[in-house]
């Protein structure tokens, strides 16, 4: 979504006063364009009626009424949701749930005993969630508290305390029902990509993409058993409801795709494995921030710009993404930067290197 965006030099909705962009959980108002955001491409510092936005793909709580306000009409909204089983153990390990487990187990090193943290945690659940909203996660107070149940139907708009509430559930899954135009099932990514390729007349090229931030093999290196993948699905029960039903919806779409569906979900898995070995050469690099392991790509020498967008991090587009939104005093050199890269497109547009492949 970030590398479409950036190819037409769209508009996002950034945080200002943070370096990657991110909302996160600040409560969105109808002032935000004017007190947070960056102001958009094209309009002038202050304007601030014309403050409409095309894209806004940071981490955000999702709030239809206000994001309308200041997304561009005919906006479409789009979100991916994962098998609460594997969402809640890769937010286990990212946010470090471990700090709040007996012995202060925080250490990442120890990576081989997720399994057996996670199988801890579900001796007094309740208990470390209540000890999740004393710790600190990037400054912040509360956010891990969050992140560790139902985080999904959080970011989508659902307050925690309307979650006991199943009449107030129930509800909320309708109007997302009604209000999201696709919903990408992470667990059949390519599927979901196809069916968002025809519903938005996009391009196959559009659909391309490198997987980033993947914990690494090794850092994967435990088995969870079924017993246990039951245990988180049933403490993010509203996620799993929610995922079951726009599961069922995809399945929906894809059913009524037409013939062609499967062939073409054969030409785009040969696409994007091509796409991955051409822009990367298979090399890849652990960043190791935050201790465990994550997987990014090298972009690889001399293959355009387009293989540079898809293979670096969500970091660097991110950074690309916001030095051309920044007002032009601070951004000077960077934009001289940016605009060697667009000239690289023309040399090597990846359309061109297509051709060849399929
Ligand atoms: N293409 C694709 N399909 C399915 N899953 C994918 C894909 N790309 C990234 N991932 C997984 O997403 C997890 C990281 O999430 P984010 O990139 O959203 O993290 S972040 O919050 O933006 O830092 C992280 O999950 P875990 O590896 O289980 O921790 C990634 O592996």
């Amino acid at each position: 979504m970030n590398r479409f965006g950036y190819q037409r030099n769209l508009s996002f909705v950034l945080n200002r006063k943070r370096s990657n962009g991110h909302l996160v959980y600040t409560t969105l108002k109808r002032d935000s364009p004017k007190k947070i955001f960056l102001k958009p491409l094209n309009v002038t510092a202050g304007d601030y009626s014309n403050y409409k936005y095309d894209m806004i793909t940071v981490h955000v709580q999702y709030n239809r009424e206000i994001m309308d306000t200041f997304m561009k009409p005919d906006t479409r909204y789009i979100t991916i949701l994962r098998d609460p089983s594997a969402q809640f153990e890769s937010a286990f390990v990212h946010f470090q749930f471990d700090g709040v487990l007996p012995g202060k187990k925080t250490s990442r090193k120890n990576i081989e005993t997720v399994a057996t943290k996670i199988q801890e945690w579900f001796l007094a659940p309740k208990i470390y969630l209540e000890k999740l909203k004393e710790l600190k996660w990037e400054g912040e107070k509360g956010l891990r508290y969050f992140y560790a149940q139902n985080n999904q139907i959080f970011d989508l708009g659902l307050h925690v305390d309307l979650h006991e509430n199943k009449t107030a559930v129930e509800n909320y899954i309708d109007k997302l029902e009604k209000e999201l135009d696709m919903v990408i099932i992470s667990e059949y990514i390519e599927e979901s990509l196809l069916v968002l390729k025809k519903q938005f007349c996009w391009s196959l090229e559009d659909v391309l993409f490198i997987s980033k931030n993947q914990r690494s093999e090794k850092a994967k290196n435990y088995t969870v058993s079924l017993a246990l993948k039951q245990k988180m699905r049933e403490w993010n029960a509203i996620d799993y409801k929610l995922y079951q039903i726009f599961n069922e919806t995809l399945w929906k779409k894809i059913n009524s795709y037409g013939p062609g569906f499967y062939d073409e979900l054969k030409l785009y898995r040969k696409l994007l494995k091509e796409t991955f070995l051409n822009c990367t050469h298979g090399s890849y690099y652990k960043s190791l921030g935050r201790l465990f392991q994550n997987i990014n790509y090298k972009p690889a020498n001399n293959t355009g710009w387009v293989c540079q967008l898809l293979a670096e991090s969500k970091s660097n587009l991110m950074k690309r993404v916001r030095i051309r939104q920044m007002p032009p005093k601070k951004n000077a050199s960077s934009l001289e930067e940016a605009d060697h890269l667009v000239n690289e497109t023309k040399a090597a547009p990846l359309a061109a290197k297509r051709k060849s492949v399929t």
